[in-house]
């Protein structure tokens, strides 16, 4: 759209409209945010800053002044793109001087002069080579001439301060605090906002300002930079102007202490190699922070020439170059950025400035050195070898800027009114052919390797001690885990020493780990691997092997892979161990197995003893017999197998690693330690695993066998119990059994003695017998002795066998007292006091041993209501017995004559002086009716014989 000055926007002009004095009504052109047509066309580029004036209202006023005209139009989607096809040849910004164009607001009395008609439209194209380019399309209202210009940037009236100097010049600036050169300078007509935009018109004071412009505004970003780590900031600042090709220093008093100091006004330029051209004698102020530059500059600013001209009343009369330097020092690095802010003098035409005297001089000089500017820049942008850099100083001072090392842009200005349509072509001219110029950017930065090395280790000796108390936490924490790792190595170990005892050792400590662990998979300590892989990774993390790795944590490094490696190891030798050891086991257990089925053995001992061609044996034989049948090869083949059952040891291979462990430091990088280590890993889990399943399986496999040795000791025990119990009873009949007794006599050794040879040499634990063979052997003892027992104590009730007890009393010492020691609870409850001595057993003892009460009640009954009557009549050794017996239930002695008989015993008394004849028949009976029951009881007769005719208690 067109520009119209029929609405106001006092912001965006104010300073134009104050100073001028004469405008109080100005739309500062088309908004940004319309996009579309006239001012707007910026505005569309600059979509998402915010504009400072565009309305709805401005537009549909301009697009009506528009109608008719030949160029421009009521906006951009009404016309048709303007051709890009000049503008192919534009290289990329990023190689080549930014250009941008900003026109400035109309002023009151260009909008009065012109009836707010103006020349200028502004577009974005829809699609240009590169998306920032902007168009302007210059032509005059009342003809059909028009040119087109493509710029990086075309900025409205509206567009601010900061989105000019954020879009423009603060790249630059990025580009000088990275260490390279930039330069920002603005071209264009005078009056048309190059001071402005630069924001020196008038003293500085705020960059962050509405009107601050791009010095204020690069200061504060050069202040506000955070330099890197180890990297100082040195910022130094000078200010001069290039007034009637003079180079003056604003920043240096004109007289000196001297009276006058005629450097300062007029400084020459130099040339040297490797700093190309310099101001010499130009005061170079270091500042530290923006107050300082700013203070500085208003100074400067003061001593700037201005002086009013008919365009411009505060028309600035020279350039002036801000030049602030960055410089960035660190341990053997310079890097250092200049940046140039250059607000050029306004170009002119002479006639239109009425320039007279000083000022036409002034302005033939600002024309021959923009016109030497033009000439470097058109030789620059068509690749002239020769650039006329010499032929100003304007040209020379910016020749590092121009010449294609540094970064620079360059805001053209233009004023909107027609009447300024010459000088804006001319700028735009100027400013087109600038976008030819490249320019490639270096960087700035001095390495001095000797002194960046010395300085370094300055550093590092001072940051020494605090790396060294970093470094011994961690050592301290690598320690920490070195010790658990030994501690846990100590411990893998001692588990392998404590197995491989039980190796060697026939499984039972095996057997009592396996308790211990109460059925809990054992298992090979691999947390110590883990650790290690730990240590590595967190090496590995750290940077691995670089200059940061402090020797400790390497030492500690080494130590755990050490220890790791030694796992791995150790890992393969316990599983060898381990198998060897359950093949031995397995052999030795078969063969054992094996000697058991040829009939070697305990069975042996057995044999032995009933083979013995003597009664024992034969009575062992007699008795034992049915017992102790061996078992036939098939039964014996079938436990072996069931044994061995079950127990599949599948891989008995360790895991080994290949060869030998490479030392740390021939690992290339933390990677290939880190591959090894993973190695190393898999190793000791797998061996791990084996160990586990294997002590799984064989834990397994030992209690199978255990109990099925246990069933088969039970049942040989059973046996052997069986032995003893009828060898007790075979002594016992020994004891009552005076021929028995006489073929004893003399060996030295009774039937416990053979009990302590062959018998009880297992020393088991008879209560493992099971419920079912003690029951029998209970049954049988009791069936068996309990009978005899029970006859003897009758006989001995009535006398005569008692007699015989007595006088057998010498033979059978030693016979059958010690095997009791053995089998009390066989008999259950009744040995409370063995016996130890030898000799027919006293009624107490006897009472004592035998658990028929009803016997020894009877007995005891019977000795208790003995009269003296009685007790005179037994025979003496009888007497002493019963009064003995009589004292121990505590009774008082009667008398003997005053005793009255309690009960009589018939036939004996009847039969007392009978004839030898009649007592040797009743022996004979007595022996006959012996003889008959023994063969009953050999039978398994269980008849009681309490009905026994021969004896009666008569009361
Ligand atoms: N974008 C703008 N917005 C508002 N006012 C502006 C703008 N540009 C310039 N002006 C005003 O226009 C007047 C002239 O501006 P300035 O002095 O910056 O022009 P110049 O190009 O530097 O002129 P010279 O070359 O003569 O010094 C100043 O009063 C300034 O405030």
């Amino acid at each position: 759209m067109w520009l119209q000055n029929n609405s106001v926007d006092g912001s965006s002009v104010s300073s134009a409209s104050n100073n001028r004095n004469a405008w109080n009504s100005f739309t500062g052109g088309g908004g940004s945010g319309g996009g579309v047509g006239g001012w707007g066309g910026g505005g569309g580029r600059m979509r998402g800053y915010k504009a400072s004036s565009p309305t709805g209202t401005d537009r549909t006023a301009d697009s009506s002044m528009m109608s008719g005209r030949s160029f421009g139009g009521p906006g951009r989607a009404g016309r048709a793109t303007p051709s890009l096809s000049n503008y192919n040849n534009i290289t990329t910004s990023r190689s080549r001087v930014k250009v941008s164009m900003r026109v400035r607001p109309p002023f009151k009395d260009e909008i009065e002069a012109e009836g707010g008609k103006f020349y200028m439209t502004m577009e974005v194209p829809e699609r240009t080579k590169e998306a920032d380019l902007g168009i302007v399309v210059l032509g005059h209202p009342r003809s059909n001439k028009r040119r087109e210009f493509m710029f990086d940037h075309c900025f409205e009236p509206s567009t601010s301060q900061e989105v000019v100097f954020d879009v423009i010049a603060r790249p630059i600036v990025d580009d000088v605090l990275r260490g390279m050169n930039g330069t920002v300078f603005a071209y264009g007509q005078t009056g048309t906002g190059k001071t402005y935009t630069m924001g020196i018109l008038q003293t500085i004071k705020s960059a962050n300002s509405k009107d601050a412009g791009v010095v204020p505004r690069a200061l504060q970003q050069i202040f506000s930079h955070r330099a890197e780590n180890a990297l100082t900031m040195e910022v130094t600042m000078s200010f001069i102007q290039i007034y009637c090709e003079t180079i003056q220093d604003l920043l240096a008093p004109a007289i000196d202490y001297r009276g006058e100091n005629e450097t300062a006004g007029n400084l020459q330029i130099r040339e040297a190699p490797g700093k190309g051209f310099y101001v010499k004698g130009l005061t170079e102020y270091k500042i530290t922070s923006y107050s300082e530059a700013e203070g500085l500059i208003n100074l400067g600013l003061e001593n700037r020439a201005m002086a009013p001209t008919l365009m411009n009343v505060t028309s600035s009369r020279s350039h002036t170059v801000l030049t602030v330097k960055v410089v960035f020092v660190g341990p053997g690095v310079k890097r250092s950025g200049k940046l140039l802010l250059v607000d050029l003098a306004g170009s002119e035409r002479i006639r239109r400035t009425t320039s007279s005297g000083v000022r036409l001089s002034e302005a033939r000089s600002i024309n021959a050195s923009l016109s030497a500017l033009g000439n470097v820049i058109a030789a620059l942008a068509v690749d002239n070898k020769h650039v006329p850099f010499r032929d100003s100083k304007l040209t020379r001072l910016l020749q590092d800027s121009l010449g294609g090392s540094a970064s620079t842009a360059l805001i053209a200005t233009v004023g909107p009114a027609p009447v300024n349509e010459s000088e804006s072509l001319s700028t735009l001219m100027f400013a087109s052919r600038c976008m030819h110029v490249k320019s490639q950017p270096v960087f700035n930065e001095e390495i001095d390797y000797m002194d960046m090395c010395a300085k370094l280790q300055v550093q590092l000796a001072s940051a020494d001690q605090t790396y060294l108390k970093k470094m011994s936490v961690e050592s301290e924490k690598y320690e920490t885990i070195i010790h658990k790792l030994a501690a846990e190595l100590k411990n893998a170990r001692a588990g392998e020493g404590l197995r491989s005892s039980s190796f060697g050792g026939g499984g039972g400590e095996a057997e009592a780990a396996a308790k211990r662990r109460g059925g809990r998979r054992s298992s090979f300590s691999t947390s110590a691997a883990v650790d290690t892989i730990g240590i590595v990774r967190s090496i590995g993390k750290g940077g691995g092997f670089g200059e940061e790795n402090h020797d400790g944590v390497l030492g500690g490094l080494n130590l755990s892979y050490k220890m790791l490696c030694q796992c791995a190891d150790e890992s393969s030798t316990a599983v060898a161990k381990f198998y060897k050891w359950v093949g031995i086991q397995m052999e030795e257990l078969k063969a054992k197995e094996k000697r058991e089925e040829a009939g070697e053995g305990i069975r042996s001992v057995e044999a032995e003893s009933m083979n013995k061609n003597d009664t024992l044996g034969a009575g062992l034989k007699k008795s034992l017999g049915p017992h102790l049948q061996p078992l036939t090869k098939k039964e014996s083949r079938s436990r072996v197998e069931a044994r061995f059952e079950g127990i599949e040891l599948v891989d008995m291979e360790p895991t080994l690693m290949e060869g030998n462990h490479p030392e740390l430091s021939e690992f290339e990088n933390v990677e290939a330690l880190m591959s090894y280590c993973e190695k190393l890993l898999a190793c000791i889990r797998s061996n791990g695993e084996k160990l586990e399943l294997g002590l799984w399986q064989t834990t397994e496999w030992f209690l199978n066998v255990k109990e099925e040795l246990v069933s088969v000791n039970v049942e040989r025990r059973g046996r052997e119990e069986e032995v003893v119990n009828w060898s007790f009873v075979l002594k016992y009949l020994l004891s009552t059994n005076s021929k028995l007794r006489r073929k004893l006599a003399g060996r030295g050794e009774g039937v416990g003695g053979g009990g302590g040879r062959g018998v009880f040499a297992g020393g088991g634990d008879p209560n493992a017998l099971n419920t079912r063979t003690k029951m029998a052997v209970m049954e049988d003892l009791e069936d068996e002795a309990v009978a005899k027992i029970q006859a003897g104590f009758r006989k001995m009730a009535v006398g005569d066998d008692a007699v015989k007890m007595r006088g057998g009393g010498g033979e059978g010492e030693g016979g059958a007292g010690d095997s009791l020691v053995g089998t009390p609870q066989i008999i259950a409850g009744a040995a409370q006091t063995p016996r130890t001595g030898g000799g027919p057993m006293s009624p107490s003892s006897a009472r004592k041993i035998i658990p028929d009460t009803a016997v020894a009640s009877a007995l005891i009954e019977r000795v208790k209501n003995m009269t003296q009557e009685d007790i005179r009549n037994l025979p003496p050794g009888s007497q002493t017995k019963v009064l003995k017996l009589r004292t121990e239930l505590g009774l008082k002695e009667l008398p003997i004559e005053a005793a009255q008989p309690s009960f009589t015993i018939t036939p004996k008394v009847e039969n007392r002086g009978r004839g030898k004849k009649e007592k040797e028949k009743k022996i004979k009976k007595k022996k006959k009716k012996k003889k008959k029951r023994r063969e009953e009881e050999d039978e398994g007769d269980e008849e009681e014989e309490s009905s026994d005719e021969d004896y009666s208690f008569v009361k």
